[in-house]
């Protein structure tokens, strides 16, 4: 199976970002294939939410390149990144506490074209992937559990249509049950709709799910691969198991 020889749909190339003076992102090369799963993985602190963020664009590199379709984005605000594609899920999952699932489901379209005026229907896709969210649309954001809450987060990204979803560490505090089912559900859209992920992650088995891995160090990759050759001594090195 050959992923070389398309255009990738994301290629990040030589990437340096900073917090003020600390250099934390070190000449940072990483592609995504279209339709495939990417892992970015490493040690806490080492810089992997500072890259996600400078893909989206709430963080300006300072030297560098980040090529996304047939383009590259420079110095795009995250609204442009989201529109032309981008869906982020911050590790943080950004739900609003005091809204309805609903409300937060439809803030997801916000980016459609014609933004939330045109788009009121909630693709049945979602209730689908993730039924809880069906059963509890009346519900308050903030009185939902942590998973429920991931859950939310991913699916209010999907409906903004991305081609290419930035997930980050989405099984973090989360009880093993409800992992599953994220897995099962990020496997599921990425087959049903031919997105591509690119995710940060600790946990092993979902890691394995990826087609490819990148490890972080002190803000630089320091391996990368196919995820089906990821070594027992890379396990151990760049995952807290
Ligand atoms: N707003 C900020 N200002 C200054 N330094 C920051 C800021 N946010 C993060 N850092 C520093 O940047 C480095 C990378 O942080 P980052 O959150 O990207 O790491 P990470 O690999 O995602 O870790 P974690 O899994 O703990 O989120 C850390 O040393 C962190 O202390």
């Amino acid at each position: 199976m050959s992923t070389t020889s398309a255009q990738p749909l994301l290629q990040v190339s030589d990437l340096n970002v900073y917090y003020g003076e600390s250099h934390i992102l070190r000449n940072v090369d990483l592609t995504i294939h279209e339709g495939k799963m990417v892992c970015l993985i490493g040690r806490n602190g080492v810089g992997k939410t500072t890259f996600l963020k400078t893909v989206i664009g709430l963080l300006q590199q300072r030297s560098g390149t980040i090529h996304y379709q047939d383009g590259q984005l420079a110095t795009q605000p995250p609204y442009k990144r989201a529109r032309a594609g981008i869906g982020y899920v911050s590790q943080g999952r950004d739900i609003i506490p005091q809204v309805t699932v609903k409300e937060n489901l439809l803030l997801g379209m916000e980016a459609l074209p014609g933004g939330l005026e045109k788009n009121r229907h909630i693709d049945p896709l979602i209730f689908d992937l993730f039924p809880i969210l069906e059963k509890f649309l009346k519900r308050k954001g903030g009185d939902l559990s942590g998973g429920q809450q991931q859950q939310l987060a991913i699916a209010r990204a999907l409906l903004g249509k991305p081609k290419l979803l930035l997930l980050d560490e989405p099984t973090e505090g989360i009880q093993p049950s409800i992992i599953l089912d994220i897995e099962h559900a990020v496997q599921r859209i990425m087959k049903e709709t031919g997105i591509s992920v690119l995710l940060v992650e600790q946990h092993l088995h979902f890691v394995r799910q990826s087609d490819f891995y990148y490890a972080m160090q002190r803000g630089g990759i320091v391996s990368s691969g196919q995820t089906d050759q990821l070594s027992d001594d890379v396990i151990k090195e760049f995952l807290t198991v």
